[in-house]
């Protein structure tokens, strides 16, 4: 998607993909991460969302990749920190306690700048991209990380009854774009209540790699 069109959503409150407590899966399959207290988790495309916040209360550290400064001005607020603000490259990083934001284009972040972490969250972030960019952002994604492992969430509905974002991320694109070097595991698949936006039934897929 271009960044107008995630610009606008933030702008006009158009964020029906944040949920008001942390996704139930991160929280019943963060133990296949193996993790141990005051490790640092990275969350791409991390809008402003609550598990964050869950994941700081279990006592790791968090960085994130956030393309909106709305998203991180609420993220802070709501989390009661008044962050750091300095200049990170081409990016900002917004930084309070155990919390470190940077605030721009995921693919102008380098791994020297974002630093080691430990492992990787994805929730809305592969399967906000439209297809043609997922390959790229994968490869960014292990890259910046050196290869963490990775707890992933997908969805998978019929990509013809609806169009996305989130769009359809299948088990066969999940081995494409993970499967040579990180060994996806899948972990559990939920029904999502009353379907996709309410209107398209489909499945909430948590996977594991590389763990
Ligand atoms: C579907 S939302 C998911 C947010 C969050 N992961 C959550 O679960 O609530 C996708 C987010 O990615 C951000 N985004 C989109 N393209 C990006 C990019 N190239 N770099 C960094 N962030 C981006 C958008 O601003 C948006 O907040």
């Amino acid at each position: 998607m271009e960044h107008g069109f995630w610009h606008a959503r933030w702008a006009e409150g158009r964020i029906g993909f944040h949920e008001g407590t942390a996704n139930a899966l991160l929280k019943r399959h963060l133990g296949a991460l193996q993790l141990g207290s005051g490790q640092r988790v990275f969350l791409p495309l991390c809008g402003k969302t609550r598990d964050i916040g869950w994941l700081l209360e279990q006592r790791f550290r968090v960085a994130g990749a956030e393309l909106s400064r709305t998203a991180v001005e609420q993220l802070f607020d709501e989390l009661g920190q008044t962050p750091e603000i300095t200049q990170a490259g081409p990016l900002e990083r917004f930084a309070a306690s155990g919390a470190e934001i940077y605030v721009g284009d995921i693919f102008d972040l380098e791994p020297a700048t974002l630093g080691p972490v430990d492992a990787v969250f994805d929730r809305a972030a592969l399967v906000a991209l439209p297809e043609e960019m997922r390959q790229r952002y994968a490869a960014h994604l292990e890259a910046l990380t050196r290869g963490a492992p990775q707890l992933l969430i997908t969805f998978e509905y019929d990509q013809s009854a609806m169009s996305g974002p989130p769009f359809n991320v299948s088990a066969e694109e999940v081995q494409r774009l993970y499967g040579d070097s990180m060994s996806p595991r899948l972990l559990e698949r939920v029904e999502v209540p009353g379907g996709l936006k309410g209107q398209c039934p489909a499945q909430e897929v948590a996977w594991v790699l590389g763990g």
